[in-house]
């Protein structure tokens, strides 16, 4: 499902480039579950990033179900991500002003007659629990149930690729479990790749594959070393 290979990135700060990323070989393979874990500013979302497509990088070569994202233009890599790529991130990105229904049916990209996306989404719906909640707004949701309908939105034009970034990082505990519950089942279910990149260890621990990204990723950003002397702390260590 996913091939990286030889991939740098790099990011300028202050005209002064700094690499982020540099990953020799990572495969993903079809219907693999994978979370990623490592430290803050490691990468993470870096990665994710360049698998869907919003980023391009510097070098190297990415394939997606079959297709070098490299090769494309940004353009092209939109519809690409539009079409083969599911994507749940932290603070869920519903619209609004529309309810929950239409929040999907903003995201289907398939012809359908009226009464066939009201079937599709009615379907999903169920799925995750929410049948009776369809005319709610997203201020009518819980957290809870706002992440559930952005799950609905990232699947419901069935994407083999499921990316979600900290999908659980703004819920309580139990919300958050409940939450990897649902989208290790609906990937199993569907059929489809997951990737999640999380700081939360439990979700993290459902997985069948757990990577550290730390393990693929040469790039190292130390953390300036302590520095203590007599007098105390000298000025500019980190504690
Ligand atoms: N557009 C950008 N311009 C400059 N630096 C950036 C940019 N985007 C990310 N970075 C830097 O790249 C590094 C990696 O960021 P990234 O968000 O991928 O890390 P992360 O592992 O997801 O972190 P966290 O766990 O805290 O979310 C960080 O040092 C960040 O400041």
């Amino acid at each position: 499902m996913l091939q990286i290979r030889e991939v740098k990135k790099q990011f300028k700060v202050d005209g002064r480039p700094v690499p982020i990323l540099d990953i020799p070989e990572w495969n993903v393979e079809k219907g693999e579950r994978v979370a990623i874990t490592g430290p803050s500013g490691s990468g993470k979302s870096t990665l994710l990033h360049l698998v869907s497509g919003i980023l391009r990088a510097d070098s190297g070569s990415i394939i997606v179900d079959g297709q070098p994202l490299h090769e494309l233009a940004e353009a092209k890599r939109d519809a690409f991500r539009a079409s083969r790529i599911g994507y749940v991130l932290q603070d869920f990105h519903l619209i609004p002003s529309l309810t929950a229904r239409q929040n999907i049916e903003i995201a289907m990209t398939a012809r359908l007659t009226s009464k066939e996306r009201r079937r599709v989404v009615d379907g999903w719906l169920e799925q995750v629990g929410l049948a009776d909640r369809s005319q709610h707004r997203p201020s009518q949701l819980s957290r809870g149930q706002q992440q559930r309908i952005a799950i609905v939105r990232a699947l419901v034009n069935q994407p083999p690729l499921l990316l979600a970034d900290e999908p659980t990082g703004s819920l309580d505990w139990e919300t958050a479990d409940e939450i990897s519950a649902l989208l290790l089942e609906l990937s199993i279910a569907h059929g489809h790749t997951l990737i999640v990149v999380t700081h939360d260890l439990n979700m993290a621990g459902r997985f069948p594959h757990c990577l550290n990204i730390q393990d693929v990723n040469t790039v190292r950003r130390e953390a300036m070393p302590l520095q203590r002397h007599s007098s105390g702390i000298r000025e500019g260590a980190t504690v």
